[in-house]
């Protein structure tokens, strides 16, 4: 069939057309060369491929297409949570986003393909949060619910989401999508799982809404034959829209029995296109009777003289790129967009910009964030007691002295195994031996006999001892000579009062345990010894002498240098879980992606975390501290309010580095990656357990600009020293910690702003 000239076509298309603003202001939603894609750009996939579609004030539009054509990534890109690649949208006159443009936010209704509810939540409680979100009153919201509970079947409206059937659960979020009224509503196959009458209910309903004009409906869904009661349907193919028109007109002109013959029809003539006549389409196109004028006069444009303007697409489908099928406008029987005035975009005032959160967003978040914690107590149990079970745990394992370590003993100045060794005090006593593993004994060693070195060795080899101690036989002899002699003494006597050890010095605590162990043993032994003997205590002591410490104690031990570290990393880190675990959550389930279609902000939902989340971080940090200090009582020489408020401010900083996890990643499990992949260095680098003094000299430099490294050594400094704001080490901490804040805070933001579709 010859169909008219290139320039004839573009005349007729160009006829009638309004201008475009006008084309923008008088449809709900204007799409104009639509173009997206996913993949990488060596891989793309491309879902929208010059997209024209027009949805025109107070009617129902039928979105068909089938499974995977990209009716949801589109419907994604008018709702404003996906970007396309090229092209414009236009919806409510403005495009979504933007500031003004009303979308996202309570203009629009929006019923995602999943569930996309909070389980845990009532019905009334579903539906009140997102009245409150778009601004309802809760008088307005309860008769809003009692109507939709009758309308849509739904069972008791207090009964929990969870406990629902899939069917009840989709007729709830059909509800939640209707319960504001919107201008816009956005139903992503909102009858599936609806037994026919319910389903006739529903669409009746939706005629009903679009009755005044007030109301526009796209809606999407499988069931083609449903769509009859749509004013018009666009239908979605390889990345276009091979016909957008009223139903009825489109059963005429193709000639057909039902709106799937259609679908069947276009898509065969697509194809036809595509492979340029195959055979087997050649066959099934002589088969199809297509309404003369219409469909083959477009589909014979050539791929360059598709190249007409979106912009004059009102009303019907205009191919942009590739053979496309295009119905041509006729007036008869088309929906004409409602002469409703154009909206203007309202001026924004200065105030505005400054208002970043939204009354009713906060109180529906807050709300809905602490009604979670409430339904969930089992879970906030453990969260709030976590931190707690924690610092127990390391302060019961952590930097005690090991005790009852076994050290076999040979004993060359007893009768073994005959003679037992006993405590003889006394200057005169032959068994000073004794008195010294008397003293070992009180420090709680376990002394093992044996009658020979290499017995006593063999039991070391075996790891059944941690070393062995050899007493030469003529030990207390040969110390009184010691003593006595001074300088004298000979070297018989030298060695006969010198103490042998053996020792496994595989594990560096137990072996300098052990070896503190034999040394201050073998001194309190000897002032002992002196004393007995009338000789003064001081001349056995080892020349120096430790004067009162300026800071700490005599026998510092390791609970005490590690727990500021683990306490400000058990709080970093339960934040970052709390906050990341509970955002993906709630993205991962789509609740996330509804409210914000529904107008909440990130920002918005960022504070809203915030504040929940810093009550459960004030009760974490309170019970931790009192773990630490009043019952475990670790060394606490500082102002507990700087502790608290240092401890609750790393945990601000958890939060925001859980806000950037939970922006960054798409799953959790690539978040429960990167928090660990974070944990670990952290832990090693922030001087918590070892200290930075010792590190490799690069290491130190990376160390200084960790998170957790000047608040460690701010919060050390306030326990052990008493330190207050006045000393640098201690600020720098606070001061480290607010910068974190800050940065952790701008990625989440940019993240949120820029990583959208
Ligand atoms: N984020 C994404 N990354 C990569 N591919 C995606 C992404 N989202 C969707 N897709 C792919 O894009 C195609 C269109 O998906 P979309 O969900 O828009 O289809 P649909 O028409 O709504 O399908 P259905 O009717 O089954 O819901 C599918 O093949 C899907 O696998």
């Amino acid at each position: 069939m010859e169909g008219p000239s290139d320039l004839e076509l573009k005349r007729r298309q160009l006829k009638n057309q309004m201008s475009t603003v006008q084309t923008r202001k008088q449809n709900a939603v204007c799409v104009r060369r639509a173009f997206k894609k996913y993949g990488t750009k060596s891989s793309p996939y491309i879902i929208l491929d010059g997209l024209n579609m027009t949805v025109p004030k107070g009617t129902i539009y039928g979105l068909l297409g089938s499974s995977g054509c990209g009716k949801t990534t589109l419907l994604n890109c008018i709702v404003g949570r996906k970007r396309l690649n090229a092209g414009e949208i236009w919806v409510l006159g403005g495009t979504p986003g933007s500031r003004g443009s009303g979308v996202p936010g309570p203009r629009i209704g929006y019923m995602p393909q999943e569930v996309a509810l909070y389980g845990e939540f009532t019905i009334r409680e579903t539906l009140k949060y997102f009245g409150w979100i778009a601004g309802m009153k809760n008088k307005a919201i309860e008769e809003k619910l009692s109507f939709l509970v009758e309308f849509l079947m739904m069972p008791d409206a207090d009964r929990q989401v969870k406990n629902l059937s899939g069917g009840q659960q989709r007729r709830v979020s059909l509800a939640a999508a209707l319960v504001h009224e919107p201008e816009l509503l956005i139903l992503d196959e909102p009858t599936v799982g609806v037994d026919p009458l319910l389903r006739a209910n529903i669409w009746n309903h939706l005629v009903q809404i679009t009755k005044n004009g007030s109301t526009t409906v796209i809606i999407t869904t499988h069931y083609i034959d449903e769509t009859r009661q749509a004013h018009l349907i666009g239908l979605l193919r390889g990345g276009y829209l091979l016909a957008e028109e009223s139903p009825s007109r489109l059963i005429t002109q193709f000639n057909a029995q039902s709106l799937e013959d259609v679908f069947l029809k276009l898509s065969v003539i697509q194809n036809m296109g595509k492979r340029r006549r195959s055979s087997i389409a050649q066959g099934v196109a002589e088969t199809i009777t297509v309404p003369t004028g219409v469909v083959n006069e477009a589909a014979t444009i050539d791929d360059e003289v598709c190249e007409i303007s979106g912009e004059f697409g009102d009303n019907i489908s205009i191919a942009s790129r590739g053979r496309r099928v295009s119905i041509s406008p006729d007036t008869t029987d088309i929906i004409t967009p409602m002469e409703i005035p154009p909206d203007e975009e309202p001026p924004v005032k200065c105030s505005e910009y400054l208002k970043i959160l939204k009354t009713n967003h906060m109180k529906a978040l807050i709300w809905k964030n602490y009604l979670w914690m409430w339904r969930n107590i089992p879970v906030m149990a453990f969260i709030i007691g976590l931190p707690v079970l924690q610092t127990i745990l390391f302060c019961l394992t952590v930097g005690h002295k090991p005790l009852g370590l076994n050290v076999a003993v040979v004993n060359n100045e007893i009768d073994f195994p005959d003679e037992k060794c006993e405590l003889t005090p006394g200057c005169n006593s032959t068994r000073l031996s004794c008195n010294y593993l008397h003293f070992l004994q009180n420090r709680s060693i376990n002394l093992l006999y044996y009658g020979t070195t290499e017995e006593a060795i063999h039991t070391v080899e075996k790891g059944a001892a941690w070393a062995t101690v050899e007493i030469p036989a003529n030990f207390s002899e040969s110390l009184r000579n010691r003593i006595i002699r001074g300088r004298s003494v000979d070297e018989w006597d030298l060695d006969g009062s010198t103490v042998l050890v053996y020792q496994d010095k595989s594990n560096e605590n137990i072996g300098t345990f052990l070896q503190r162990d034999f040394y201050y043993s073998l001194q309190s032994f000897f002032e002992d010894f002196a004393i007995s003997c009338n000789y003064d205590p001081k001349v056995g002591r080892v020349p120096i002498r430790y004067e009162k410490f300026i800071y700490g104690e005599d026998s510092p031990d390791f609970t005490n240098f590690a727990a500021p570290g683990v306490l400000l990393t058990i709080i970093f880190f339960l934040a970052v879980a709390l906050t990341s675990g509970s955002i993906l959550l709630e993205r991962n389930e789509g609740i996330l992606e509804r409210s914000l279609v529904n107008g909440i902000t990130g920002t918005e939902l960022l504070c809203s975390h915030l504040i929940t989340q810093f009550t459960v971080m004030v009760f974490q940090t309170i019970l931790a501290l009192f773990v630490a200090f009043g019952i475990f009582e670790l060394d606490q020489n500082g102002n507990i309010f700087l502790v608290a408020f240092l401890t609750i401010l790393t945990g601000f900083c958890g939060m925001f580095f859980g806000f950037v996890v939970a922006c960054c990643c798409e799953n959790e499990r690539s978040a429960t990656y990167m928090a660990m992949g974070s944990f670990l260095p952290i832990v090693m680098l922030c001087g918590i357990i070892w200290p930075i003094e010792g590190m490799y000299p690069i290491l130190k430099i990376v160390s200084f600009v960790l998170p957790l490294t000047k608040s460690t050594e701010s919060l050390r400094c306030i326990l052990a020293k008493g330190w207050d704001l006045t000393s640098a080490t201690v600020y720098e901490g606070f001061i480290a910690t607010l910068i974190w804040i800050m940065i952790f805070l701008t990625i989440s933001i940019l993240a949120l702003k820029f990583k959208k579709g």
